[in-house]
Formats: C-alpha cells, structure tokens, sequence
C-alpha cells in the first residue's frame, strides 16, 4: 500500500504516545464500551471521517474508536496550539506499525502551527484522495464546516473575494487558500458538501455557528449538537475546565492564586467550573455577566458579580470564558495593573483584543505560550496562548475521564449518522436522552457509584419508564 500521509512534529514520540495512550484508555470507559459493543459489526465501515478537534492523548482514543468501528480516518487540530505531538505521533504509527512503516491514522497537525499551516492542516484532512472528501466529520468550533462552506459559496460566486480591511488576519488566510483551491480543483467543495452525509460538533462556539447557518438557510449538510448532551456540557465544559484551568494558569505562570482577585468574565458552564476551581485555590472571585439569570446564580453562589471597568485596575488574573468577543479589550488592558495575567478558556481567541494589544505594546516572550505585552508606561500584562484556549495551550486540556462522556456523545453520534442518515435533515439536532443516559450510566462503575432501581409503583408514581428516560426533555440538570 502506498505510504500513509500525515504531517506530525516528531514521529519518533510515538512510543511515549502509545504509553499515554494505553494509560487513557482505563479512564475513558464510555469509549471502552462503545468498543467492545459495536466493533465486531464494523458499523463505520465505508465512512470517511474527517476530524477537526484538538489532537490530544484523549482524542486519540476518540480517533481509534472511530476506526475500529472500521472508519477511514483523517486528522487535524482545531487549534494551533493544542496538539500534544506525542498523541499525534501515536495515533500515525498506529498500534500495529512502526516509525519506519507507520500504518495508522493521518494526522495533520503539531503544536505551534502558524495560521496558514493549520488551515493546510485542515485542507488535508478534508482530502481522502482521487478527489474524495470526507462522508462525515467531527467538528469543534467548525472550521472544518467553514471552510467547506465558504468553498462552495465562492465556487458559486466563480470568485473567492479579496480580504477587506476589517477582516481578520486568520480570515485573511481562509481567503488565500480557498483562491489557490478555486484554481487549482474548482468545483472540489461543492462535490465535498454533497458527499457530506453530516457533521458532530463538539463545543458551544461551533454549536452558535451551526445554529446561525440553520436560521440563514445555509446548512449544506445535517449537524448534530454534541455540546447539547447533558453528559457533554454539563461535565466536559463544567468540571474538565474545573479542572484544566488552574493546570494551565500553573504551567503558565507558577503564581500563587490564594488571596488573589480573579475575574471570571462569562458565568455559564466553563465559568462556572472556572469560578469554583479558582475559589477552590483560595483565589477572591468575582464574576462577570450579560445575563440576569446566570448573573443571579453567581450571586447564590457568593461570588460578586460585578463591571470589568468596576474591577480592572485591581484584580490580578482574568478569564474569559463567554464564546463572546472584545471581552477583554486594549482600554481595559491599558487601566490593569503591573503583570495582570489574562488568559482565555473560550473557543476562540477573539474574548480578547490581541490584535488591539499587539499594536501598542513590545511583546516580550518568556516561554512558549507566555507572553509579557509591555505598555509605553512600562507596566506589563502578562498573556496566556496568545488569548487562545489557554487549558489547552498551556496545559493538556481536560482529563481523559471526562472527556470520555463527550467522546462517547460524539461517536454514538457519528453512528447515528452512518446508520439513519434518512432521519436527518440539513437542521441541527441533539441526540435522544435515552443516549445521554447510556453515556452516564457507561461512566459510574468507574467512579463506584451504583444506581438505585426503580420499582414499578414509583416509576408509575413519577411517570416515568423503570429503565429510564429519567427525565422530560425540558428538565434542566
Ligand atoms: N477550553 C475548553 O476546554 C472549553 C471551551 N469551551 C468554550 O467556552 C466558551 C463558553 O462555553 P459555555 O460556558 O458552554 O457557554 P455558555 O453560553 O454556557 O456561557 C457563556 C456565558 O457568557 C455570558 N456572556 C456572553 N457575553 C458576555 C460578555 N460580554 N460579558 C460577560 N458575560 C458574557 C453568557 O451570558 C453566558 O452565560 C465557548 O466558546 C465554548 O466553545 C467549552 C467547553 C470547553
Ligand atoms: N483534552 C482534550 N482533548 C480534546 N478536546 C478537549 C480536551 N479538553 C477540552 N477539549 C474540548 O475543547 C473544546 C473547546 O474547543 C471543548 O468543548 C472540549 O470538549
């Protein structure tokens, strides 16, 4: 067979990758399940599935599970900084080949990409060969969805527009690449997005997207919400940032968050678990919000809710968390006191106004990841990932454990979407609670917690099945 295709940092770390690999496994027994459970059928056989979702230890996991239940597979990162290399060097050599004679998935991704490289990246996974795209993808945050929508929005425009002047630099790059695309295999998206039977999209930030082109009328393919699993929101973005985030404001910057004012900008499901893992370090909390409700249940909690402009000049960490942009803005960063640390857990790095800083500051770099931007009056505010996800660019992201329920979301969703593709339209969908249940119940014998059995007499009483669905759709976790 001809030579795998991939593009990783160093294949030679894939042993070390393997050892993390196999570690993971034992912490991911939702994926384990659906393993031993689907894997002899080879429901996924004849699917080309195309990733674009952070190429880390436990995606790694994700990935072979999608091939063992017989997908061909191809793989980028949804961030320039959040490929683990040894995960990607793993995932390539695959569990039965060689440095020599790699014969795992395609990866197309290493940790510090620039902006042009991780769209490469993302082109090649979108490219299995003699023209063929992929039948299926795994998204998070839906750049892999973008740009095969912005293809076939310009391939019928017969042109890919010129980059305006308000225009991101990282939009600026989309652009180029699509106008070498457009000349060199024109019509190559719009076979792409045909062949497409759908996408799974794993966070917030991409579910927006999702939703915004299904009320504009240009979803090209069916998406189903994975963020919208109870077992994926209300873990994955609560306790994994619960957990991640302090990992990555350690590794960053070492400092001490007791005693410390921090302002978590954004009280939903990643706030909340930042608000209390801060709290957690003995860190005075205060809180930011648009929203009365979230704004109310901060205040339950006891954590202040209060104006950035009430707070910037005294507090000492900040972190966005709302899927919002210009959060955090230059004014606010000119008014923050000496070696302010700012750092971002949303999706995208818009939360704060990099490109406003970077015109007028002196970035000073201390380690990869961690940036001093210097203002003319010499005081310093000190920046994580370059206000990219920062659990993610400074630290590992989430635990295997939880993200073993989202990952689980995501690969009963991509076979729902090998195996009903009938029932799906081009709308946006969440997957039946009955599911949501089975990836809960996958994950407790793990952590020893054993279910009470309902009787007969007290199911009829709730109204509800013995075995469950537990609960109504409208109920709220
Ligand atoms: N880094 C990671 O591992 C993860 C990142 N995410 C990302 O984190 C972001 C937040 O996700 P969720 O908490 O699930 O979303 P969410 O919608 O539950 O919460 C966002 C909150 O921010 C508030 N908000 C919006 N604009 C604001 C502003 N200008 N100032 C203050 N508050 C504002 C909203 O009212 C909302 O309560 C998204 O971009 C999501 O994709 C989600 C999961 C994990
Ligand atoms: N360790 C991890 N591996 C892969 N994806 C992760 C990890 N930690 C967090 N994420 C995901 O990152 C997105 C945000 O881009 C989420 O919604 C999380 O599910």
């Amino acid at each position: 067979p001809a030579p795998l295709e991939y593009k990783v940092k160093d294949i030679g770390l894939a042993e070390w990758g393997r050892k993390e690999i196999e570690l993971a496994e034992k912490e991911m027994p939702g994926l384990m399940a659906v393993r031993r459970e689907y894997a002899r059928q080879k429901p996924l056989a004849g699917q080309r599935i195309t990733g674009s979702l952070h190429m880390t230890i436990q995606t790694a996991v994700l990935i072979e599970t999608l091939a063992d239940l017989g997908a061909d597979v191809r793989w980028a990162s949804c961030n320039i900084f959040s490929t683990q290399d040894h995960a990607a060097a793993a995932v390539v050599v695959g569990r039965g080949g060689t440095v020599e004679r790699p014969a795992g998935v395609p990866v197309f991704a290493w940790k510090g990409e620039t902006l042009e490289e991780y769209w490469e990246c993302t082109e090649r996974a979108l490219d299995f060969g003699d023209g063929k795209g992929p039948t299926q993808i795994v998204d998070d945050g839906g750049d892999a969805t973008l740009l095969i929508h912005k293809g076939v929005e310009f391939e019928k425009a017969g042109k890919v527009p010129s980059p305006k002047a308000s225009d991101s630099e990282e939009y600026a790059v989309v652009l180029k690449l699509l106008a070498k695309e457009l000349k060199a295999s024109p019509g190559r998206w719009t076979k792409v997005a045909k062949d497409c039977a759908g996408v799974t999209e794993e966070t917030t930030t991409g579910v927006h997207r999702l939703y915004d082109m299904q009320k504009a009328g240009t979803l090209l393919f069916p998406a189903i919400n994975v963020n919208d699993s109870v077992t994926k929101s209300k873990f994955d973005n609560l306790y994994g940032c619960r957990h991640s985030l302090v990992d990555g404001l350690n590794r960053a910057t070492d400092v001490m968050l007791a005693g410390k004012l921090c302002v978590v900008c954004g009280y939903g499901d990643v706030g909340k678990g930042c608000a209390q893992a801060l709290r957690g370090q003995g860190a005075r909390v205060v809180v930011t919000e648009i929203d009365p409700i979230n704004a109310l249940q901060a205040s339950m909690e006891g954590y202040q809710v209060v104006r950035l402009e009430d707070v910037v000049s005294q507090a000492d960490v900040f972190v966005t968390a709302t899927g919002n942009l210009d959060v955090i803005t230059v004014e606010h960063m000119k008014a923050m006191k000496d070696c302010a640390i700012v750092g971002n857990i949303g999706h995208f790095d818009n939360e704060i106004d990099m490109a406003g800083l970077k015109k007028v500051t002196e970035r000073v770099n201390i380690k990869p990841q961690y940036d001093a931007f210097v203002f003319e009056d010499g005081h310093r505010v000190l920046v994580l990932a370059e206000g990219r996800l920062l659990n993610l660019g400074c630290a590992t992201g989430h635990p295997s454990f939880v993200m073993s329920n989202s990952f689980t979301n995501q690969t009963l969703a991509q076979l729902e979407l090998a195996t009903n593709r009938a029932s799906y339209e081009k709308k946006v969908y969440t997957l039946p609670k009955h599911l949501d249940e089975k990836v809960a119940a996958l994950h407790l014998e793990q952590i020893g917690a054993r279910l009470t059995k309902l009787t007969k007499k007290q199911a009829a009483y709730i109204g509800v099945p013995a075995a469950g669905p537990f609960k109504p759709d409208h109920y709220r976790y």
